[in-house]
C-alpha cells in the first residue's frame, strides 16, 4: 500500500495482463458476522485482507469469537452461537457500513434477551452516515437503543434486556440503504422463536446486496421466505448452522476499475479479471453490462472476466445505476473517454456514503476540466479533450481514489497528456489495499513520460539512503546500480560461468531477476542484500563490470526500471549516461571527513575496527581514480544540482530535494 500524502501517476497508454481480486468485501463481512454468531467453527477462505473486515474481526474477537487469522492461509472463526459471551463491549467499526448496521442490529437483539451493553462508534463520517431507519425498526421492536450523539446517527449504545415484540411485523424503510434491511435479516434468526416478518417502507435501494444476504443466510441454514422486495419471513425455529468452510469470491465492485481498464486502453491482449464472472453472487458484476453499453469487449466465464477496448472512443450513456451504486462511479470517469454525454440516474444513495459522492464526483472531475452537471440523484459528464493535470482530494473514500486513477489515460485522447495527482492514496485500504500495485502490474507508459529522479555522487556520500527515501516519499521504485554489477558477479559465479566468457556473462546479467524493496535487495526470492557487500562480490562484481557485453544487458536492465509509477535512480552515471533527460538531478556529496566518518561508525556496528585516517585516505585516493577513468567518469550532469550533505540530516537532504521536485511539478503545492 502507498502509505504517503499523494501518489503521482504518470500519462499511461495502454494495459494488458491478469489481476486476480481480493475478496468481496459484502461477502466477507456478512460470512464473518455469521460465522460468529454460529455455534463451532467455519473456516473461511480468501477472506478480504482490508480496514473494512479489520474492524469486524476485531468485534467478533471483543464479542468473544475465536479468531485465528493465518498468515496466508484461511481465517477461522469460533462462533459464539445465538448466545452473548462478553455482555458489555466498546466496538469501533470504522467507516464500514457493513459492519456497523448488521452489528448494529445484530448486538440489539441479543442485547434484548440476554441482557448486555454494546457501543458502536466509527469515524468521524461514520458519525455521519445515517442510521435513523435502522433504530427506528429495531425500537419499534423492543430494543433498548440510546443516541450516544446525533440522533440518527452512530455512536450507539445497545443495551437490554427488554421485551420483544416478535409477533408484529419490524417495518424498515428501504430507500436510504439496503444495508438496513440486510442488518434485519441477519439479526433476526437469533430471535426467530416465531415466525418474524420484516416489511420494507418505500422503494428499496441497492437491491443486488439483499440478494447476497439472502444467499448468505442460506449457507448458514437460514431460509428466509419472501414477498417479491416487500415483505421477508425469518421462520420459526431458524437457527444458525455453519456450513463449515466458505470461500470468498472475488470483489465485483473492485473489479469495476479493471473492467473500466480494459474498456480504454486494453486495445491488444485483453485485461483478465479473476475472482468474479457469470456465476457470481455479487450484482456489481453487473457493471459489465454497462461498460459493454459504452464499448467494451467483454468475455465471461463462471470466475473470470476479459475485457478488451471494443468501440473507441466510448459512447455516452444514461443509466439508472441504482442497482450498481459502487461500480456505477467508475462509470463516471470512463464518461471523459466517450463520445457524447453520460448520465448517471438514481443514485441518491452516494450522498450518504463514504462521503457526499455526487459532490465529490462533480468537484473532482472538474478540476480534470471536465464540464459535469449535478442532481439531487444524478450526474451528467460531458466527453473532456483539454485536461488539466489535477490534484484530486479522495474525501477518505476509497472508490474516489481508485476510479481517478483512469484518468491518467487521458493521453489516448489528447495530444497533450498529463499526469494525475491522486491526493491519500492509501484511503483504498478501505476494501483494496494493494489497489495501486495491482494497477500498476498491468499497465504500461512511454518510457520517457515516467518521471525520474537521479542521485549520483561518490562513495559513501549517503546516496543510497537518499534515493531510498526519496522513493518511499513518492512512492517510486528505486534502482540501486551499483548493485546490478554485484548481483551480475554474484549470479555468473553461481552459475558457474567463465568470468572470460563475455558472451555467457552478458546473458546472465541480462537475466537478472533483481528487485529493490524496503532496502532490502532480492535476486529472484532470495534476499541478497548482505551477499551483495561482501568484499568477494565487489571483487566479482569488479571484474564483470569490464566486459562491455554486460554493460550493455545492464543498461538496458537500468533503462527498464523506469515504470510507472516513477523512478528514483541511484549510483555514479545515472544523470550523465543512463537517464540524461531525467528531470531532476542531484549530485550528493559530502566532505571526505563527513564520509570516513560514516564508513567508520558503519564498520563499528558491524564490529569491524577501522582507523578513520586511513579510511579518508582511501575515500580521496577512489575519488582521485573516478572522476579521472576514462568510462563514465564520476562528475556532475551539467544540468545536475549539487547537495553537500555534510552538515545535514537525512530528512534534511530529502526534504531539500522533495522541495526541489515540487517546484518541477505540473500540480500545485498542497492546500
Ligand atoms: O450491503 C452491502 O454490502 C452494501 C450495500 C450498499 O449500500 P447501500 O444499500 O447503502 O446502497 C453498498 O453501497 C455498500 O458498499 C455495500
Ligand atoms: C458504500 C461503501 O461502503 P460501506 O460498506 O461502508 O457502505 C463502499 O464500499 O462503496
Amino acid at each position: 500500500m502507498f502509505k504517503i500524502p499523494f501518489l503521482d501517476l504518470p500519462p499511461l497508454r495502454s494495459a494488458a495482463g491478469t489481476v486476480r481480486l481480493p475478496g468481496s468485501k459484502s461477502i466477507s463481512n456478512r460470512v464473518l458476522l455469521l460465522a460468529g454468531l454460529s455455534e463451532g467453527r467455519t473456516v473461511v477462505h480468501d477472506l478480504l485482507a482490508s480496514d473494512d473486515t479489520a474492524v469486524m474481526l476485531d468485534a467478533l474477537r471483543a464479542l468473544g469469537c475465536g479468531v485465528d487469522v493465518q498468515a496466508g492461509g484461511p481465517v477461522v472463526i469460533d462462533g459464539i452461537g445465538a448466545t452473548v459471551k462478553v455482555a458489555a463491549a466498546k466496538l469501533f467499526l470504522g467507516n464500514a457500513g457493513t459492519a456497523m448496521r448488521p452489528l448494529t442490529a445484530a448486538l440489539a437483539v441479543l442485547a434484548a434477551t440476554q441482557g448486555g451493553s454494546f457501543e458502536v462508534s466509527g469515524v468521524p463520517r461514520m458519525h455521519e452516515r445515517p442510521i435513523g431507519d435502522l433504530v427506528d425498526a429495531l425500537r419499534g421492536l423492543g430494543c433498548a437503543i440510546d443516541d450516544l450523539g446525533k440522533p440518527g446517527y452512530p455512536p450507539l449504545r445497545l443495551h437490554g434486556p427488554s421485551k420483544l415484540r416478535l409477533s408484529e411485523a419490524v417495518r424498515v424503510r428501504g430507500d436510504v440503504s439496503s444495508q438496513f434491511l440486510t442488518a434485519l435479516l441477519l439479526a433476526l434468526p437469533l430471535v426467530a422463536e416465531q415466525d418474524v416478518r420484516i416489511e420494507v417502507i418505500g422503494e428499496l435501494i441497492s437491491k443486488p446486496y439483499v440478494e447476497i444476504t439472502l444467499a448468505l443466510l442460506a449457507r448458514f441454514g437460514i431460509q428466509v421466505r419472501r414477498e417479491g422486495w416487500q415483505a421477508f419471513v425469518i421462520p420459526a425455529g431458524s437457527r444458525y448452522r455453519s456450513p463449515g468452510e466458505v470461500f470468498v469470491e472475488g470483489d465485483a465492485s473492485s473489479a469495476s476499475y479493471f473492467v473500466a481498464l480494459g474498456a480504454i486502453a486494453a486495445t491488444g491482449t485483453p485485461i483478465r479479471i479473476e475472482g468474479v464472472g457469470s456465476e457470481s453472487l455479487q450484482g456489481d458484476v453487473r457493471f459489465a453490462e454497462a461498460a459493454i453499453a459504452m464499448g467494451a469487449a467483454v468475455t465471461t466465464g463462471p470466475n473470470w472476466l476479459e475485457v478488451k477496448r471494443g468501440q473507441w472512443p466510448l459512447r455516452g450513456i444514461t443509466l439508472d445505476c441504482n442497482h450498481i451504486p459502487d461500480a456505477a462511479m467508475t462509470l463516471a470517469v470512463m464518461a471523459l473517454y466517450a463520445d457524447s454525454p453520460s448520465t448517471l440516474t438514481n443514485i441518491a444513495s452516494w450522498r450518504v456514503k463514504e462521503t457526499d459522492r455526487i459532490v465529490a464526483m462533480a468537484t473532482e472531475l472538474r478540476k480534470l476540466g471536465a464540464t459535469v452537471e449535478e442532481g439531487p440523484d444524478w450526474l451528467r459528464v460531458e466527453p473532456l479533450k483539454a485536461w488539466r493535470a489535477a490534484s484530486i482530494h479522495t474525501y477518505d473514500d476509497h472508490r474516489v481514489a481508485m476510479c481517478f486513477s483512469l484518468a491518467a489515460f487521458n493521453g489516448l485522447v489528447t495530444e497533450a497528456a498529463v499526469p494525475v495527482r491522486i491526493l491519500e492514496p492509501y484511503c483504498v485500504a478501505k476494501t483494496f489495499p494493494d489497489y495501486f500495485e495491482t494497477l500498476f502490474g498491468v499497465v504500461t507508459a512511454r518510457s520517457e513520460e515516467v518521471p525520474v529522479l537521479t542521485v549520483d555522487g561518490p562513495t559513501a556520500s549517503g546516496k543510497g539512503t537518499l534515493a531510498h527515501e526519496l522513493a518511499e516519499s513518492l512512492g517510486y521504485h528505486v534502482l540501486d546500480s551499483g548493485a546490478l554489477y554485484r548481483a551480475t558477479g554474484l549470479a555468473a559465479e553461481r552459475a558457474g560461468v567463465s568470468f572470460d566468457d563475455g558472451a555467457a556473462l552478458g546473458r546472465v546479467a541480462a537475466g537478472l531477476k533483481l528487485r529493490f524493496t524496503d532496502y532490502r535487495v532480492w535476486l529472484g526470492d532470495e534476499d541478497v542484500t548482505d551477499a551483495l557487500r561482501w568484499e568477494s562480490t565487489g571483487q566479482l562484481a569488479s571484474r564483470v563490470a569490464t566486459v562491455p557485453e554486460v554493460r550493455e544487458a545492464l543498461r538496458q536492465l537500468q533503462l527498464d526500471f523506469r515504470r510507472p509509477p516513477g523512478l528514483v535512480a541511484d549510483g555514479r552515471d545515472m544523470g550523465t549516461a543512463i537517464f540524461p533527460g531525467a528531470p531532476l538531478k542531484v549530485f550528493l556529496t559530502a566532505s571526505s571527513l563527513t564520509r570516513a566518518d560514516r564508513r567508520h561508525k558503519q564498520l563499528m556496528a558491524k564490529g569491524i575496527s577501522a582507523n578513520i585516517e586511513s579510511l579518508r585516505d582511501d575515500l580521496e585516493a577512489r575519488d582521485a581514480r573516478d572522476k579521472t577513468r576514462p568510462t563514465s567518469p564520476l562528475t556532475p550532469a551539467q544540468d545536475a544540482r549539487l547537495l553537500d550533505n555534510s552538515e545535514q540530516t537525512i530528512e534534511q537532504s530529502r526534504d531539500l530535494v522533495l522541495s526541489w521536485w515540487a517546484e518541477r511539478s505540473p500540480f500545485k503545492p498542497m492546500a
